[in-house]
């Protein structure tokens, strides 16, 4: 056995491996060579892996401030907390366990903010992302235009009067959507896609998922253009 443990050197570098770094979660499966830098402009896999980890530096407090006080969202968040993982079997990002291994500076700012813990709320049975995508190919109007256009060109008055029941309408990136069809198929939740409705809702759909393709996901929904003039 000695002998054994004199031939295979490597076998003694291997045991040297901090066991914490061996349950780093799944999701963030190279924390050293992530770079972080706070540039939202690209759609990359590994932009997304930056938006994260710069939410919980640049904007921690601030993106929880339109978390609700109550609510389904609050409680689905804790026991996703519980659970560590989310309803498509994914872990959690949590932000804040890439601490342990980013440099000196890093650490001490993430330090001083509290990590934020983005769930997704699980789905009913037959809100998943498919459905909704099959809903979009086999619902003719879903955004309840009953045959008008959806070029029209429609007033941020005319948003605001939109706000419940099959009529729930957001801007996002100057186009008018009624996000009805969609609330029970937002992956974050009705509590949190509610706060879009009757108002422009670009830029909490940025804080929260700049790179979500909502022109794509959205598109059967699309009632007109926003006049801004
Ligand atoms: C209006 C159009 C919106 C669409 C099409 C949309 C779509 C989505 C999608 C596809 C995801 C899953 C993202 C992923 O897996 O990475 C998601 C998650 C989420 N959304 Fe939205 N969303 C919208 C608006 C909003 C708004 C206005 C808020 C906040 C007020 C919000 C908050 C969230 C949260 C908290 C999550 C879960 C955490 C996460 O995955 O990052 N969403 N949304």
């Amino acid at each position: 056995m000695g002998d054994a443990e004199e031939d295979f050197t490597f076998c003694q570098v291997v045991s040297q491996v901090d066991d914490e770094s061996l349950k780093l979660p799944e999701s963030i499966p190279n924390i050293n060579s992530i770079s972080l830098k706070d540039d939202r402009s690209s759609g990359s896999t590994e932009q997304n892996v930056d938006t994260s980890i710069t939410d919980c530096m640049s904007g921690g407090s601030d993106s929880m401030k339109d978390t609700p006080s109550g609510g389904s969202t609050s409680d689905n968040r804790s026991d996703m907390q519980q659970l560590n993982f989310t309803s498509n079997g994914l872990p959690l990002k949590k932000v804040g366990e890439a601490e342990n291994s980013l440099n000196g500076t890093l650490e001490q700012k993430l330090a001083a903010k509290k990590p934020i813990i983005r769930a997704k709320v699980p789905f009913e049975k037959g809100y998943s992302q498919m459905d909704w995508l099959k809903l979009t190919r086999t619902e003719p109007d879903l955004a309840g235009l009953k045959g008008q256009t959806n070029r029209r060109r429609i007033s941020i008055d005319e948003v605001r009067q939109h706000k419940a029941d099959s009529s729930i309408w957001t801007v996002l990136k100057g186009r008018v959507y009624n996000i009805s069809p969609y609330m029970k198929f937002h992956p974050g939740g009705v509590d949190m896609l509610m706060k879009a409705a009757g108002k422009d809702c670009t830029s909490l759909f940025n804080k929260y998922h700049a790179w979500v393709n909502a022109e794509f996901l959205l598109e059967k929904c699309l009632v007109g253009v926003l006049d801004d003039s």
